[in-house]
């Protein structure tokens, strides 16, 4: 199937010559939950901003179900609701208003039936007539999807949609992202919470000064660059780890109470066989034991970290030559 979104050699250097995007290719699936995940500043909302038309860019190209941004800005944006980090609406006026008149502004012939549907399924309907300041926090937020979703978009951008918003409330917007899921929509996320691309995303990209990174699916991401852990609870507590066990990858708690092997999920042989054969051999007991994944945030710091050094042994290469 063709991608909904098809970013192809995008390049973006600001007026005063910063390099915000460097070449980025990137294709988003109909129906996924994408989550762009980078530090602060790595080049995120520069990328969401060109393909919604905010920004231009210095180079690439970019088709949303077909439609050049460019060349067929229009119908591009027709395809999108973006619904921004800030909260900004007129205080004043109804729920109701509000919705109706970002539909007006695509030019989209009113259809009340489809406003109500998108309201009932983000619990605002019966807010419909109140002004948006006597709405909670949650209930602006999810004001500003409804506002992004009143003229039919098959794309949603949310831009860090749970950004300074309690456990329970983050965990509603989940669920709902969920629904919308379920309706067609396809939507892209950025976020800082790592958790959260881990819940809800089908695929994570990573992006970091201006370059992707990584493009993956999570489930692959947590099972190729993931390693897992099996730890001991030792009944009597060790000083050290004996010499005989010195050349396997082990840890010892600071108590001495547990033993961490770690071992690579993509090996075919773990070695936890060979590790609790020799274990026995130099008399070590335990008393149970679990085993423990690394999450996405572990996989992500690696990353990241790994670029770093990767640019900085570069740089200094560069610099001694
Ligand atoms: N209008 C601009 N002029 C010059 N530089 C800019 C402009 N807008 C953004 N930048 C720079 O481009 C880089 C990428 O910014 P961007 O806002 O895309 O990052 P981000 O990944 O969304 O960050 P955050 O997570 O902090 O929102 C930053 O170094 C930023 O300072």
């Amino acid at each position: 199937m063709e991608p909904i979104i098809s970013i192809q050699g995008l390049g973006k250097t600001y007026a005063g010559g910063f390099t915000a995007l460097n070449n980025v290719d990137l294709q988003i699936k109909r129906g996924e939950i994408f989550a762009l995940l980078g530090p602060n500043g790595a080049g995120k909302t520069t990328l969401i901003s060109i393909v919604c038309g905010i920004v231009n860019a210095s180079h690439g190209k970019v088709t949303v179900n077909g439609y050049d941004i460019q060349r067929n800005y229009r119908k591009a944006r027709n395809e999108i609701g973006l619904v921004p980090q800030e909260i900004s609406t007129d205080a004043f006026e109804t729920v109701w208003a509000a919705v109706k008149f970002s539909r007006g502004l695509f030019g989209k012939a009113p259809n009340p039936a489809y406003l109500e549907k998108i309201l009932r399924q983000l619990s605002l309907w019966e807010k419909k007539d109140n002004k948006i300041i006597t709405l909670s926090g949650g209930m602006k937020r999810r004001l500003m999807i409804a506002k992004a979703l009143s003229h039919e978009p098959n794309v949603l951008f949310l831009d860090e949609p749970t950004a300074g918003v309690d456990v329970e409330l983050r965990q509603d917007m989940w669920e709902m992202v969920r629904g919308l899921q379920d309706s067609g929509v396809t939507i892209i996320l950025t976020t800082h919470y790592i958790e959260e691309a881990e819940e809800m995303a089908d695929r994570v990209g990573v992006i970091n000064h201006g370059e992707l990174v990584l493009v993956e699916e999570k489930n692959i991401l947590m099972q190729k660059m993931g390693e897992k852990e099996l730890s001991l609870n030792l009944p009597e507590p060790l000083q050290k780890i004996p010499d005989a066990l010195a050349d396997l990858p082990l840890s010892l708690s600071g108590d001495g109470s547990q033993l961490v092997y770690r071992f690579d999920v993509k090996s075919e042989d773990t070695g936890i066989a060979e590790f609790l054969r020799r274990l026995n051999a130099v008399n070590i007991e335990f008393r149970d034991l679990h085993t423990r994944e690394s999450s996405l945030e572990e996989i992500f710091v690696n990353l990241v970290n790994g670029a770093r050094r990767e640019r900085e042994e570069l740089l200094s290469k560069e610099t001694q030559e």
